[in-house]
């Protein structure tokens, strides 16, 4: 009975496909399955009645085998799947699970051990592999998510460059409509006299460069037409000429003007708004009157002048721009040094390449060509056929002394033609009379102009700008006018 039920174990333990060994409690071999000695290479000569641990030339010594067998297994104790990895000398690494269990041979109830060695070293090399196969995909999907958040970075500042570029071009937009509005004039600059042709030659000779132009020249001798001259044979010249006219706003709204503010960098102030400074960003900025900008600005300008460099009102982020600067005054700047209202560090910027425009009444042979232009463009705008001008009136025209130069001479003619309801023109000023008592070297050109605007401003009532004003005779902006009054020291009695 005992003998065959051995038999049958030991056939079961030939079937199972598994290694297995029976132990005694010593952990001596007493029997292993075919299993057994094909994985591990070893024959049943050597193995059984061999403790476990000499195997193999003691190649089964293995610590953590022993303890679990020696220690961990107290009576009816399964331990299942203990994993265990080995190199063997002749068989290599293996990864083993080991299932340990007691077992009782009767007759006389002896302890042995049955152990179950499952061999998983593929399957766990396989697992092994796919978690470094996951470990490193994992590591790529954080360098990926990584790159991908760079990228996304990178398209913002993209976007918001994006977004700063279309606000410039909006705001460039919004200013060239206004400059339409205003309907600037865009003809040639007219004449032929020596001293204009010199001035041309000039704008020629720096147009191509970056150079700071500074237009000098009595009100209304055409130094915007001259600004607009450089910047339109600029490399420039499709972008548009940014004017900012320095006389015409209070300080603070001037610096707003050219620096612009952030949303909230005062009270009312509920959008950001670019500067003129960065619309004009690689274009070029026309300072007009530059003479008239308050002194705590020009130190600014000399910033940007110099270093391209400046900030946005309520902001402390440093902005960078390429512009062109041309500046135009009618002041003597040489002399606002002097008397301390002008920077000599920013004089000395701006004064690098000067072009002077002559007065209308030291060119007296442009004035035939003007007339005749202007005469024309507005009998046309009118819908007049006035174009005949007698000798006298050309003579009287050549002859007058024109302190608001070629402006002027616009505005008497607008009232000739005005003035005139047959082919011949009219004049309805008299250009015989606020002079008549001069000579040149009986007073400063000051004192004739202070004069000459007194007698507009009481002639007017004292009315400075608007329709029959003071500003209107004299062909003036109100802003400059009210400049030269200051200048002047022209108060109404
Ligand atoms: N040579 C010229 N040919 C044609 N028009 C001219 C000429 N010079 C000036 N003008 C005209 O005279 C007017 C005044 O010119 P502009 O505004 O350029 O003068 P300005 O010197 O800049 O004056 P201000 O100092 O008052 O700003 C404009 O309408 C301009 O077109």
């Amino acid at each position: 009975m005992q003998k065959s039920f051995l038999n049958i174990f030991n056939s079961i333990l030939g079937s199972i496909r598994e290694p297995l060994l029976v132990l005694d409690s010593n952990l001596r071999v007493m029997d292993a399955n075919p299993s057994f000695y094909k994985i591990f290479c070893v024959n049943p000569q050597e193995t059984v009645g061999t403790l476990i641990f000499d195997l193999g030339n003691g190649q089964w010594n293995i610590p953590k085998l022993k303890e679990l067998l020696e220690q961990s297994l107290p009576e009816n104790t399964v331990y299942n799947d203990f994993e265990v990895e080995h190199t063997f000398k002749n068989i290599g690494t293996k990864i083993m699970h080991l299932n340990a269990r007691r077992i009782y041979r009767e007759p006389n109830h002896a302890p042995l051990i049955l152990l179950a060695i499952e061999d998983v070293t593929e399957r766990e090399y396989y697992k092994r592999h796919l978690e470094k196969v996951v470990e490193t995909r994992t590591a790529e999907l954080v360098t990926a998510r990584q790159e991908a958040e760079k990228r996304k970075q990178t398209a913002e500042t993209a976007l918001s460059e994006i977004k700063r570029l279309k606000e410039q071009l909006e705001e460039e937009k919004a200013y060239l409509k206004e400059e339409i509005k205003l309907e600037h004039n865009h003809e040639n600059i007219i004449g032929k006299s020596d001293a204009l042709k010199y001035v041309l030659y000039k704008v020629e000779q720096i147009a191509a460069s970056d150079t700071t132009v500074l237009i000098l020249g009595e009100t209304g001798t055409g130094k915007e037409l001259v600004a607009r001259a450089v910047h339109g044979f600029s490399k420039r010249k499709k972008r548009a000429l940014v004017k900012v006219n320095c006389a015409a706003l209070p300080s603070n709204l001037i610096e707003n003007e050219l620096f612009g503010h952030e949303k909230g960098a005062f009270t009312g102030s509920n959008t950001r708004q670019l500067g003129r400074f960065e619309v004009a960003d690689e274009a070029t900025l026309f300072l007009d009157e530059i003479g008239e900008l308050p002194l705590e600005l020009q130190s600014k300008l000399l910033r940007v002048i110099q270093d391209g460099e400046f900030e946005r009102l309520g902001s402390s982020r440093t902005i960078k721009v390429n512009a062109r600067i041309i500046a135009a005054t009618n002041r003597n700047l040489e002399q606002e040094v002097r008397q301390g209202r002008f920077r000599s560090d920013l004089w000395y910027r701006l004064n690098v390449f000067p072009i002077t425009m002559p007065p209308l009444r030291d060119r007296i042979e442009d004035i035939t060509l003007l007339v005749d232009f202007y005469v024309k463009k507005i009998s046309k705008r009118m819908g007049k056929v006035t174009g005949i001008i007698p000798k006298s009136m050309m003579n009287t025209l050549q002859n007058y002394h024109w302190p608001g130069n070629v402006r002027e001479l616009e505005n008497v003619l607008e009232r000739a033609v005005i003035n005139s309801s047959g082919p011949k023109l009219h004049l309805a000023d008299d250009l015989n009379k606020p002079f008549a008592y001069l000579t040149k070297s009986q007073q400063t050109l000051e004192t004739v102009e202070r004069d000459y605007i007194v007698r507009m401003l009481e002639q007017t009532h004292w009315k400075v700008s608007g329709k029959n004003s003071a500003a209107e005779i004299l062909g003036l902006n109100r802003s400059t006018l009210r400049a030269r009054m200051r200048k002047l020291n022209i108060k109404r009695p």
